[in-house]
């Protein structure tokens, strides 16, 4: 379990398709939000986007692995993607904030590998956030005001990627990936492959 967090226009979301696209092993956490779509913004895809009462019933039945209120909106991790994609041995990418991340971490902290993304500069956050070009001047600005706060959270994660370029980005978290599918308790079927090794020597 990858997890991304970042304040927002940081660029978790490019980042993420980036590594979806080249990397066909992992499989990509689709939340539920109550926040409106933005322009370009696929059902199912960016999100399953439902309403407070679809919400709070998927919450209430326990549908939900995390979740969370970020911006007055609701968000939720739906619990049988991320346990069906675990089960068949593929990776999952969760782009989530803080809270979520800290929730994930209270059941499977062996599993979970965290990384937070920081902008180079408050300036590029701000240029980041506007040139989305997809959140009025309001939710901007309430956006960059989070952002410290978000920002607090950078000590609760395993490794830290400034964005300065998306590429370069991308090499480093790759680079994770795959130094954490290294680890040796990740390694399955390692003790008999060792054994079998040793029996032919
Ligand atoms: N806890 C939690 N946070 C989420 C989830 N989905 C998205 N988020 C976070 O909610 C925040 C707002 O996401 P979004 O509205 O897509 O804005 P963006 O981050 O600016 O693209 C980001 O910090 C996301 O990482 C979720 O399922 N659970
Ligand atoms: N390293 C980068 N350099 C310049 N622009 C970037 C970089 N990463 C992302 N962006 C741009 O910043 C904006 C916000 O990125 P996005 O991935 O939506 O952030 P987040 O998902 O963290 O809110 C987008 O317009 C994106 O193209």
């Amino acid at each position: 379990m990858l997890v991304l967090s970042s304040p927002s226009g940081a660029g978790k979301t490019t980042l993420s398709r980036k590594l979806l696209a080249s990397d066909e092993r992992i499989t990509m956490s689709v939340s539920v939000t109550t926040r409106p779509p933005r322009p370009g913004e696929v059902e199912g895809k960016d999100y399953y986007f439902v309403d407070v009462p679809t919400f709070h019933r998927m919450r209430d039945e326990g549908e939900l692995l995390e979740h969370a209120v970020v911006f007055d909106n609701l968000y939720g991790t739906p619990r049988p993607a991320v346990e069906q994609a675990l089960s068949a041995g593929r990776d999952v990418l969760f782009d989530i904030d803080w809270q979520g991340t800290q929730q994930l971490g209270e059941t499977a902290q062996q599993d979970l590998v965290k990384v937070f993304l920081l902008p180079p500069t408050a300036a590029d956050l701000e240029q980041r956030l506007r040139s989305r070009a997809q959140d009025s001047e309001e939710v901007v600005r309430q956006r960059m005001a989070k952002a410290s706060d978000e920002i607090s959270h950078y000590t609760e994660y395993d490794y830290i990627i400034i964005n300065h370029e998306v590429d370069d980005s991308l090499g480093k978290l790759t680079a994770i990936l795959q130094a954490e599918r290294l680890k040796r308790r990740r390694l399955t079927g390692l003790s008999s492959f060792v054994k079998g090794l040793r029996d032919a020597l």
